[in-house]
Protein backbone atom coordinates (compact mmCIF):
# COMPACT_ATOMS: atom_id res chain seq x y z
CA UNK A 1 0.00 0.00 0.00
CA UNK A 2 1.28 3.07 -0.66
CA UNK A 3 2.16 5.29 2.71
CA UNK A 4 -0.10 7.95 3.76
CA UNK A 5 -0.05 11.39 4.04
CA UNK A 6 1.81 13.25 6.80
CA UNK A 7 -1.98 14.45 8.18
CA UNK A 8 -2.87 10.41 7.78
CA UNK A 9 -5.46 10.59 4.89
CA UNK A 10 -4.53 9.96 1.22
CA UNK A 11 -4.67 13.47 -0.89
CA UNK A 12 -7.68 13.44 -2.80
CA UNK A 13 -7.40 11.93 -6.41
CA UNK A 14 -4.06 9.71 -4.92
CA UNK A 15 -5.27 5.86 -5.61
CA UNK A 16 -2.52 3.44 -4.44
CA UNK A 17 -1.13 1.26 -6.86
CA UNK A 18 -3.95 -1.76 -6.09
CA UNK A 19 -6.88 1.19 -6.90
CA UNK A 20 -5.18 1.42 -10.37
CA UNK A 21 -4.43 -2.27 -10.87
CA UNK A 22 -7.82 -2.83 -9.91
CA UNK A 23 -9.20 -0.33 -13.10
CA UNK A 24 -6.59 -2.01 -15.55
CA UNK A 25 -8.25 -5.54 -14.29
CA UNK A 26 -11.43 -4.47 -15.09
CA UNK A 27 -10.61 -3.02 -18.61
CA UNK A 28 -8.62 -5.91 -19.67
CA UNK A 29 -11.13 -8.36 -18.56
CA UNK A 30 -13.68 -6.40 -20.88
CA UNK A 31 -11.51 -6.13 -24.19
CA UNK A 32 -10.26 -9.27 -26.51
CA UNK A 33 -6.71 -8.22 -27.32
CA UNK A 34 -3.71 -6.80 -24.88
CA UNK A 35 -2.93 -3.50 -25.47
CA UNK A 36 0.69 -2.53 -26.21
CA UNK A 37 0.49 1.14 -27.33
CA UNK A 38 -1.81 3.57 -25.75
CA UNK A 39 -2.64 6.52 -27.27
CA UNK A 40 -4.19 9.92 -26.09
CA UNK A 41 -5.81 12.11 -28.77
CA UNK A 42 -5.46 15.68 -28.98
CA UNK A 43 -8.65 17.97 -29.05
CA UNK A 44 -10.17 17.41 -32.96
CA UNK A 45 -7.57 14.54 -33.09
CA UNK A 46 -9.73 11.84 -31.92
CA UNK A 47 -10.58 10.29 -35.79
CA UNK A 48 -7.25 8.13 -35.38
CA UNK A 49 -9.80 6.08 -33.64
CA UNK A 50 -11.78 5.25 -36.94
CA UNK A 51 -8.80 3.51 -38.13
CA UNK A 52 -9.10 0.57 -35.25
CA UNK A 53 -10.15 -2.25 -36.54
CA UNK A 54 -12.12 -4.45 -34.35
CA UNK A 55 -13.12 -1.60 -31.99
CA UNK A 56 -14.60 -2.05 -28.46
CA UNK A 57 -15.67 0.93 -27.27
CA UNK A 58 -15.89 1.81 -23.62
CA UNK A 59 -17.20 4.89 -22.06
CA UNK A 60 -15.57 6.40 -19.35
CA UNK A 61 -18.33 6.25 -17.27
CA UNK A 62 -18.74 3.31 -17.41
CA UNK A 63 -15.25 2.31 -15.77
CA UNK A 64 -15.05 2.30 -12.44
CA UNK A 65 -12.23 4.54 -10.86
CA UNK A 66 -11.74 6.40 -14.11
CA UNK A 67 -12.08 9.82 -14.52
CA UNK A 68 -14.77 11.46 -17.07
CA UNK A 69 -15.02 13.96 -19.43
CA UNK A 70 -16.17 17.65 -18.93
CA UNK A 71 -15.95 19.44 -21.71
CA UNK A 72 -18.85 19.86 -23.97
CA UNK A 73 -18.36 18.12 -26.77
CA UNK A 74 -15.80 15.72 -26.09
CA UNK A 75 -16.74 12.14 -26.24
CA UNK A 76 -15.06 10.60 -23.57
CA UNK A 77 -14.73 6.81 -24.38
CA UNK A 78 -12.03 4.97 -24.68
CA UNK A 79 -11.44 2.59 -28.03
CA UNK A 80 -9.99 -0.73 -28.10
CA UNK A 81 -8.96 -2.65 -30.61
CA UNK A 82 -5.70 -3.46 -33.49
CA UNK A 83 -4.23 -1.03 -35.58
CA UNK A 84 -1.43 -1.95 -38.13
CA UNK A 85 -0.97 -4.64 -36.42
CA UNK A 86 -0.97 -3.78 -32.89
CA UNK A 87 -2.86 -4.16 -30.11
CA UNK A 88 -4.09 -0.68 -29.07
CA UNK A 89 -5.87 1.53 -26.07
CA UNK A 90 -7.10 4.99 -27.73
CA UNK A 91 -8.10 7.71 -25.20
CA UNK A 92 -10.87 10.06 -26.83
CA UNK A 93 -10.33 12.26 -25.40
CA UNK A 94 -7.94 13.25 -22.58
CA UNK A 95 -8.70 14.66 -19.29
CA UNK A 96 -7.18 18.74 -18.68
CA UNK A 97 -6.56 20.14 -15.15
CA UNK A 98 -8.78 23.30 -16.04
CA UNK A 99 -11.90 20.60 -16.01
CA UNK A 100 -11.36 20.98 -12.26
CA UNK A 101 -9.43 17.48 -11.78
CA UNK A 102 -6.04 17.55 -9.58
CA UNK A 103 -3.36 16.31 -12.45
CA UNK A 104 -2.80 13.24 -9.84
CA UNK A 105 -6.51 12.71 -11.66
CA UNK A 106 -5.54 13.78 -15.46
CA UNK A 107 -3.13 11.76 -15.66
CA UNK A 108 -4.50 8.37 -13.83
CA UNK A 109 -4.98 6.60 -17.62
CA UNK A 110 -1.67 6.74 -17.91
CA UNK A 111 -0.57 4.30 -14.36
CA UNK A 112 -4.26 2.33 -15.95
CA UNK A 113 -2.11 1.88 -18.99
CA UNK A 114 1.43 0.73 -17.53
CA UNK A 115 -0.49 -1.54 -15.27
CA UNK A 116 -2.26 -3.19 -18.47
CA UNK A 117 1.14 -4.04 -19.60
CA UNK A 118 1.57 -1.15 -22.31
CA UNK A 119 4.56 -0.28 -23.08
CA UNK A 120 4.55 2.83 -25.67
CA UNK A 121 2.76 6.24 -24.97
CA UNK A 122 1.47 7.94 -28.57
CA UNK A 123 0.20 11.59 -27.70
CA UNK A 124 -1.17 13.92 -29.65
CA UNK A 125 -2.33 17.74 -29.07
CA UNK A 126 -4.18 20.82 -30.30
CA UNK A 127 -1.51 23.83 -29.59
CA UNK A 128 -1.00 27.49 -30.60
CA UNK A 129 2.06 28.10 -31.86
CA UNK A 130 4.93 30.56 -30.18
CA UNK A 131 7.78 30.05 -32.81
CA UNK A 132 6.85 33.17 -35.39
CA UNK A 133 8.39 30.65 -38.22
CA UNK A 134 5.62 27.84 -36.91
CA UNK A 135 1.79 28.23 -39.20
CA UNK A 136 -1.27 26.79 -38.73
CA UNK A 137 -1.76 23.66 -40.02
CA UNK A 138 2.11 22.53 -38.68
CA UNK A 139 3.25 19.59 -36.92
CA UNK A 140 5.20 19.89 -34.13
CA UNK A 141 7.47 16.47 -32.86
CA UNK A 142 7.61 16.84 -29.60
CA UNK A 143 11.32 17.07 -27.89
CA UNK A 144 11.00 18.44 -25.14
CA UNK A 145 8.65 20.53 -22.64
CA UNK A 146 8.57 23.13 -20.12
CA UNK A 147 5.59 21.84 -17.50
CA UNK A 148 5.06 25.41 -15.68
CA UNK A 149 2.08 24.15 -14.37
CA UNK A 150 4.73 21.61 -12.73
CA UNK A 151 7.52 23.68 -12.14
CA UNK A 152 5.78 24.89 -8.94
CA UNK A 153 5.09 21.43 -7.71
CA UNK A 154 1.93 21.14 -9.38
CA UNK A 155 2.69 17.57 -10.07
CA UNK A 156 0.97 14.12 -11.14
CA UNK A 157 3.86 12.70 -8.83
CA UNK A 158 3.26 14.92 -5.47
CA UNK A 159 2.49 12.85 -2.44
CA UNK A 160 4.01 9.29 -1.46
CA UNK A 161 5.87 7.66 -4.11
CA UNK A 162 5.03 4.23 -4.92
CA UNK A 163 8.25 2.39 -6.45
CA UNK A 164 6.32 0.13 -8.25
CA UNK A 165 5.16 3.14 -10.34
CA UNK A 166 8.89 4.19 -10.88
CA UNK A 167 11.30 6.33 -8.78
CA UNK A 168 10.82 8.96 -5.96
CA UNK A 169 12.81 11.38 -8.44
CA UNK A 170 12.62 10.54 -12.19
CA UNK A 171 14.58 12.14 -14.58
CA UNK A 172 13.04 13.99 -17.88
CA UNK A 173 16.24 13.63 -20.09
CA UNK A 174 15.09 12.01 -23.10
CA UNK A 175 11.17 11.65 -21.57
CA UNK A 176 10.19 12.13 -25.42
CA UNK A 177 12.07 8.85 -26.99
CA UNK A 178 14.75 10.10 -28.91
CA UNK A 179 14.60 7.18 -31.31
CA UNK A 180 11.16 7.83 -32.22
CA UNK A 181 11.84 11.55 -33.15
CA UNK A 182 14.24 10.29 -35.55
CA UNK A 183 11.89 7.68 -36.86
CA UNK A 184 8.87 9.99 -37.78
CA UNK A 185 10.74 12.76 -39.06
CA UNK A 186 12.01 9.64 -41.91
CA UNK A 187 7.99 9.15 -41.86
CA UNK A 188 6.71 12.61 -42.41
CA UNK A 189 9.56 13.06 -45.68
CA UNK A 190 8.40 9.54 -46.90
CA UNK A 191 4.60 11.33 -46.66
CA UNK A 192 6.00 14.66 -48.37
CA UNK A 193 4.85 16.72 -45.07
CA UNK A 194 6.02 19.66 -45.73
CA UNK A 195 8.41 21.61 -43.08
CA UNK A 196 7.73 18.91 -40.11
CA UNK A 197 9.14 20.82 -37.28
CA UNK A 198 10.88 19.65 -33.85
CA UNK A 199 10.51 21.77 -30.93
CA UNK A 200 9.80 22.47 -27.01
CA UNK A 201 5.54 21.60 -26.28
CA UNK A 202 4.51 24.09 -23.35
CA UNK A 203 1.56 23.19 -20.79
CA UNK A 204 -0.07 26.11 -19.16
CA UNK A 205 -3.42 25.43 -17.00
CA UNK A 206 -6.01 27.29 -19.41
CA UNK A 207 -8.43 27.49 -19.48
CA UNK A 208 -7.68 31.18 -20.66
CA UNK A 209 -5.82 31.78 -23.34
CA UNK A 210 -2.15 33.22 -22.96
CA UNK A 211 -1.69 37.10 -22.16
CA UNK A 212 0.56 38.75 -25.38
CA UNK A 213 2.96 39.60 -22.47
CA UNK A 214 3.16 35.79 -21.90
CA UNK A 215 3.37 34.80 -25.33
CA UNK A 216 6.72 36.96 -25.25
CA UNK A 217 7.84 35.29 -22.13
CA UNK A 218 7.59 31.97 -23.38
CA UNK A 219 9.04 32.98 -26.78
CA UNK A 220 12.05 34.19 -24.87
CA UNK A 221 12.78 31.25 -23.27
CA UNK A 222 12.60 29.55 -26.17
CA UNK A 223 8.93 27.90 -26.26
CA UNK A 224 7.71 26.85 -29.78
CA UNK A 225 4.04 25.99 -29.11
CA UNK A 226 1.89 26.26 -26.27
CA UNK A 227 -1.36 24.23 -24.83
CA UNK A 228 -2.83 23.01 -21.70
CA UNK A 229 -2.16 19.20 -21.39
CA UNK A 230 0.21 16.47 -22.48
CA UNK A 231 3.21 17.41 -19.78
CA UNK A 232 1.49 15.53 -16.88
CA UNK A 233 0.89 12.70 -18.89
CA UNK A 234 4.61 12.34 -20.40
CA UNK A 235 5.63 13.01 -16.69
CA UNK A 236 3.70 10.32 -15.30
CA UNK A 237 4.49 7.98 -18.23
CA UNK A 238 8.30 8.46 -18.07
CA UNK A 239 7.91 7.98 -14.23
CA UNK A 240 6.55 4.77 -15.14
CA UNK A 241 8.78 3.70 -17.78
CA UNK A 242 6.78 4.03 -21.09
CA UNK A 243 8.71 5.11 -23.94
CA UNK A 244 6.84 8.42 -25.65
CA UNK A 245 6.02 9.95 -28.83
CA UNK A 246 3.80 12.59 -29.21
CA UNK A 247 3.25 15.60 -31.22
CA UNK A 248 0.94 18.64 -31.85
CA UNK A 249 -0.89 20.17 -34.55
CA UNK A 250 -0.62 23.90 -34.51
CA UNK A 251 -4.37 25.00 -34.74
CA UNK A 252 -3.38 28.77 -34.30
CA UNK A 253 -0.53 31.33 -33.98
CA UNK A 254 -0.34 33.14 -30.49
CA UNK A 255 0.01 36.71 -30.49
CA UNK A 256 4.09 38.45 -29.69
CA UNK A 257 2.99 41.80 -31.59
CA UNK A 258 0.27 44.33 -29.70
CA UNK A 259 0.20 45.79 -33.09
CA UNK A 260 -1.15 42.35 -34.64
CA UNK A 261 -3.96 40.49 -32.38
CA UNK A 262 -4.81 36.98 -33.33
CA UNK A 263 -6.90 34.75 -31.60
CA UNK A 264 -7.52 31.47 -31.54
CA UNK A 265 -11.33 29.78 -30.48
CA UNK A 266 -12.14 26.44 -30.01
CA UNK A 267 -13.90 26.44 -33.47
CA UNK A 268 -11.00 27.24 -34.96
CA UNK A 269 -9.07 24.77 -33.15
CA UNK A 270 -11.31 21.99 -34.35
CA UNK A 271 -11.74 23.12 -38.19
CA UNK A 272 -8.30 23.01 -38.25
CA UNK A 273 -7.91 19.49 -36.67
CA UNK A 274 -10.70 18.39 -39.47
CA UNK A 275 -8.25 19.82 -42.30
CA UNK A 276 -5.11 18.07 -40.92
CA UNK A 277 -6.48 14.83 -39.78
CA UNK A 278 -5.78 12.40 -42.56
CA UNK A 279 -2.33 13.71 -41.89
CA UNK A 280 -2.03 13.58 -38.41
CA UNK A 281 -3.59 9.58 -38.72
CA UNK A 282 -1.60 8.34 -41.18
CA UNK A 283 1.72 9.94 -39.31
CA UNK A 284 0.83 8.04 -36.50
CA UNK A 285 -0.42 5.01 -37.98
CA UNK A 286 3.06 4.94 -40.28
CA UNK A 287 5.05 4.79 -36.21
CA UNK A 288 3.15 2.59 -35.64
CA UNK A 289 3.41 0.40 -38.44
CA UNK A 290 7.20 1.18 -37.73
CA UNK A 291 6.77 -0.48 -34.45
CA UNK A 292 4.69 -3.26 -34.99
CA UNK A 293 8.00 -4.29 -37.90
CA UNK A 294 10.35 -4.08 -35.37
CA UNK A 295 8.30 -6.18 -32.76
CA UNK A 296 7.89 -8.46 -35.63
CA UNK A 297 3.88 -8.07 -35.67
CA UNK A 298 3.57 -6.48 -38.96
CA UNK A 299 0.10 -7.18 -40.44
CA UNK A 300 0.68 -6.15 -44.18
CA UNK A 301 -3.35 -6.57 -44.30
CA UNK A 302 -3.65 -3.40 -42.11
CA UNK A 303 -3.16 0.16 -43.32
CA UNK A 304 -5.15 3.38 -42.57
CA UNK A 305 -3.28 5.53 -45.13
CA UNK A 306 -5.89 8.00 -46.56
O1 LIG B 1 -4.32 19.59 -25.53
P1 LIG B 1 -5.59 19.21 -26.19
O2 LIG B 1 -6.37 18.20 -25.44
O3 LIG B 1 -5.40 18.85 -27.64
O4 LIG B 1 -6.52 20.52 -26.17
C1 LIG B 1 -6.09 21.80 -26.57
O5 LIG B 1 -7.20 22.45 -27.11
C2 LIG B 1 -7.95 23.09 -26.06
C3 LIG B 1 -8.13 24.53 -26.46
O6 LIG B 1 -9.01 24.60 -27.54
C4 LIG B 1 -7.09 22.98 -24.81
O7 LIG B 1 -7.60 21.95 -24.01
C5 LIG B 1 -5.74 22.66 -25.36
O8 LIG B 1 -4.91 21.99 -24.45
N1 LIG C 1 -2.74 27.55 -24.17
C1 LIG C 1 -3.25 27.34 -25.39
N2 LIG C 1 -3.66 26.12 -25.73
C2 LIG C 1 -4.15 25.94 -26.95
N3 LIG C 1 -4.59 24.83 -27.54
C3 LIG C 1 -4.99 25.13 -28.77
N4 LIG C 1 -4.80 26.44 -28.98
C4 LIG C 1 -4.27 26.94 -27.85
C5 LIG C 1 -3.84 28.25 -27.46
O1 LIG C 1 -3.90 29.22 -28.20
N5 LIG C 1 -3.34 28.38 -26.22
Amino acid sequence: MAEKYPTGKSEENHIPYEAVKAIADNILSRIQVKPVIGIICGSGLGSLTEAITNAQNIEYKDIPGFPVSTVAGHVGRLVVGMLEGLPVLAMQERFHYYEGYSLIKCARPVRVMKLMGIEYLMVTNAASGINPAYKVGDIMLIRDHINFVGISGNSPLRGPNDERFGPRFPPMTDAYDPALITRALGIAEEMGIQDVKVGTYCFLGGPNQESIAECKMLHTIGVDAVGMSTAHEVVTAQHCGLKVFAFSLITSKASLDYEKKEYANRAEVVAVGKSRESTCRELMCRMIKSIAAERGTSDPSCGCSM
